[in-house]
């Protein structure tokens, strides 16, 4: 089998490497030349654990392909996925211009029989719109070339993303013809002997499952972060309460750990489109609006803390960071909490020290030199005033608090991810504040 993967970032280069991986002659397309200038040096775009050499092992052997001519890589496909950002626009809605755009230069270009699969996140009919697109383009061109349009939304984590797509929990396909079903069933067999559900339904439900899940997901969150608040309020340790709910089948323990706020370059604008696409059609997903405000707020918590433990005077105060990334395992800084957090501690007059294992870079672009930042975590403490635990990578976990002492000119840890033990802490003398927890230092904030 052939394929091109269209838009070569977090989900295209992962899906059309893990399609090599299994033996598919893949081509990704980007329209980005430095982006195919790096790949064919063998620099990636991107960080996600075990990417790297599963695209050096896959373009060795001669199945991963980099490209910018989409005119050449289209010709003679099977399956072509488009899987381009779908931001979010003005007013919340997903912008359709990349998607819509690539969707009508395959329609310029194909020679074939192919099905042309939205990967992106889009909203309920942009499978439609992308058959419009292909057709038209087909017609100004007086062709008559057969195609088939399937959804085939992406579930992989970052961070996991390998993973996530080598090992789904399931393949959702949503397809209108039963010509299309069969092409895809070929395309992940792979993934079928490895006893993983697809999932084929029709396109609409497919297009709207992707929205579903996510929104399910950060409506997890922003409850256990709401509850969280409560538990500091009634002097309940949420840590308890989750491991209480979780162990109940019916909730489960994933996603209802509270924090500073889910971030990233899906919840925050997933939930938005879903909003906005309910709104567009008469109607109101009040749950979601609930979900988002709470994850606004959620994201000052922490500073808030800060704010209150120093009396409110936070000016000249030297504030250390660990982590800046959304979440651990990626250099995305995308919708990252630490953004909202650093630019209000900036904003209060306090100097900001960071440290990151694998964003610092990326964060640059966004924070240039507003801070500092650190070469390794325990240089990002000297004669700090606190250390903000932002974002829990493993190397976090379990650091020398003795060590950490001598450092930091005052011993106080704002932990947003509730990664230590309050009580350990507090015996080496710490003022430790964390999320949800009433701690001895403690005062809701
Ligand atoms: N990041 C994730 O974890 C994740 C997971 C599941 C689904 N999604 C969805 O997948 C889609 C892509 O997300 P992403 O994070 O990979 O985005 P990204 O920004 O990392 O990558 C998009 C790529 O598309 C390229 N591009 C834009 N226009 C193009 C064109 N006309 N031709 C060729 N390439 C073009 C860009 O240069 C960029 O490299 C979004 O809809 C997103 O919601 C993302
Ligand atoms: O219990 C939890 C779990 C996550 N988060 C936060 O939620 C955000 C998102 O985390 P995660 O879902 O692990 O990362 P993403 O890579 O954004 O993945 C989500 O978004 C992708 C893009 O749509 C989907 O494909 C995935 O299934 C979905 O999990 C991060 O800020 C996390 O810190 C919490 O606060 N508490």
């Amino acid at each position: 089998m052939k394929i091109a993967v269209v838009g070569t970032g977090y989900v295209g280069l992962v899906t059309g490497t893990c399609f090599a991986e299994v033996g598919i002659d893949v081509t990704c397309i980007d329209i980005d030349q430095r982006k195919i200038d790096n790949l064919h040096k063998g620099i990636l775009p991107i960080y996600e654990p075990g990417l790297e050499e599963m695209v050096t092992r896959n373009v060795a052997a001669g199945r991963l392909h980099f490209s910018t001519k989409l005119a050449e890589a289209i010709k003679g496909c099977d399956v072509a996925f488009i899987a381009v950002g779908t931001p979010p626009g003005e007013d919340g809605s997903a912008d359709l211009k990349y998607v819509l755009g690539v969707a009508r230069e395959i329609g310029e270009n194909m020679t074939s029989y192919g099905v042309i699969v939205t990967k992106s996140t889009v909203p309920v009919g942009t499978a439609a719109k992308v058959r419009k697109e292909i057709a038209d383009a087909l017609a100004r061109r007086n062709e008559t070339i057969e195609f088939d349009v399937a959804s085939n939304p992406e579930f992989l984590k970052e961070g996991a993303a390998i993973d996530d797509f080598l090992k789904p929990d399931r393949i959702v396909v949503g397809v209108s013809s039963e010509r299309a079903e069969e092409v895809m069933s070929r395309l992940y067999k792979p993934f079928l002997l490895n006893g993983h559900p697809i999932i084929f339904m029709d396109i609409p439900s497919a297009e709207m499952t992707k929205y579903a899940a996510n929104s399910m997901l950060a409506t997890k969150i922003s409850f256990m972060n709401d509850i969280a608040n409560l538990c500091e309020i009634m002097g309940a340790d949420v840590n308890m309460v989750r491991k209480g709910i979780g162990s109940d089948a019916r909730i489960g323990t994933k996603f209802i750990y509270p924090g500073i706020g889910y971030g990233g370059s899906c919840f925050p604008k997933d939930v938005k489109a879903l909003i906005k696409t309910a709104e567009e059609n008469g109607y109101q997903m009040q749950v979601l609006q609930a979900v988002e405000s709470v994850n606004e707020a959620q994201k000052e918590v922490l500073y808030n803390k800060v704010r209150k433990h120093f009396g409110g005077e936070l000016s000249g105060k030297k504030i250390a960071v660990w982590g800046l990334s959304f979440k651990p395992k990626t250099d995305d800084m995308r919708e990252a909490p630490s953004l909202v957090i650093i630019e209000k501690l900036l904003a209060e007059g306090c100097t900001v020290s960071a440290y990151d294992p694998v964003a610092m870079e990326e964060a640059k672009h966004s924070l240039g030199d507003t801070i500092t930042y650190a070469k390794d975590q325990m240089e990002a403490l000297i004669d700090a005033d606190a250390l903000l635990i932002v974002t829990e990578w493993p190397e976090f976990r379990v650091p020398n608090f003795e060590v950490m002492s001598r450092l930091l000119k005052q011993k106080v840890i704002f932990d947003g991810r509730n990664i230590y033990d309050a009580a350990e802490l507090q015996a080496a003398g710490y003022a430790y504040h964390c999320i949800g927890v009433k701690t001895a230092h403690h005062e809701p904030a």
